[in-house]
């Protein structure tokens, strides 16, 4: 796994667009997974500043999303589908028929499962995931206890994510209670993951990724299983897992 530590979430930002930006460049990218929250927001805008600068251009860029909330239409404004819509599709040069996200309002969501598969396995497969983490240590949507060979599939949100991510909803608005999710073999199949992490909110889930054993009780810790791994992380983000080091630049 290779450590990046910075400051703070703008620089968390900055430093995962360059990354994102460097492989874009060297065509080592064709298939780009993205996430959703507050954690990648600052990156798509560096992103899109890059894109206005003429440096990087999305014209042939597919990308795939994560999750999607179960119930939710394509346009309803709390989707994912908004999200990525608003904060980045509509300000760079993809076409829209090359973004793909799970869609949670299907009839049939099982159907749906596997066409978001099918998908993954027609683009060959994603070149570089983005993630963030979840105060419990969840991936996409993985919540605690998911098994490590799961494929897209239909998760119950625990409480704890529900109430975490109601701060994107209106007020009184309830969150769904499911999601579909890539799976996390799905996302272990990528060929690079870069993991973002900023915040105290997140120093518990990184100490448990950092030092703790791997186990479906905390998802994210699959990712040390990773070949090509990359986390992102703040000092606040890290400062569980470096209490105690006596070289708090070495973890
Ligand atoms: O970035 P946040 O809002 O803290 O959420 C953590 C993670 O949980 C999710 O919201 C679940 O999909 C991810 O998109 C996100 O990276």
């Amino acid at each position: 796994m290779n450590i990046i530590k910075v400051t703070d979430y703008q620089e968390m930002s900055k430093t995962a667009a360059a990354l994102v930006a460097e492989e874009m460049m060297n065509k080592k990218i064709s298939v780009l997974g993205l996430a959703t929250g507050g954690t990648p927001f600052g990156t798509y805008q560096q992103l899109i500043e890059l894109v206005k600068a003429g440096e990087i251009s999305f014209a042939t860029t597919h990308t795939v999303n994560l999750d999607e909330y179960v119930g939710l239409a394509n346009d309803h404004p709390d989707s994912y589908h908004q999200y990525m819509y608003e904060n980045f599709f509509k300000h760079i040069d993809i076409p829209v028929e090359q973004t793909h996200l799970p869609n949670g309002d299907a009839d049939n969501l099982q159907q749906e499962c596997l066409r978001y598969e099918s998908i993954l396995e027609e683009l060959g497969g994603v070149d570089l995931q983005l993630l963030g983490i979840g105060e419990n240590g969840h991936i996409g949507f993985n919540e605690p206890g998911t098994s490590f060979d799961s494929k897209t599939h239909i998760v119950d949100l625990e409480d704890s994510t529900r109430k975490a991510n109601a701060r994107f909803f209106d007020k009184g608005e309830p969150v769904p209670a499911q999601a579909v999710t890539m799976g996390i073999q799905t996302i272990m199949n990528s060929k690079k993951i870069v993991l973002l992490a900023s915040g105290i909110k997140k120093a518990e889930a990184i100490a448990r990724l950092l030092q703790g054993e791997v186990s479906e009780a905390c998802p994210a810790t699959v990712l040390k299983r990773h070949p090509h791994l990359t986390l992102i992380a703040d000092e606040a983000a890290l400062s569980l897992a470096m209490a105690g080091k006596a070289d708090k630049g070495n973890i």
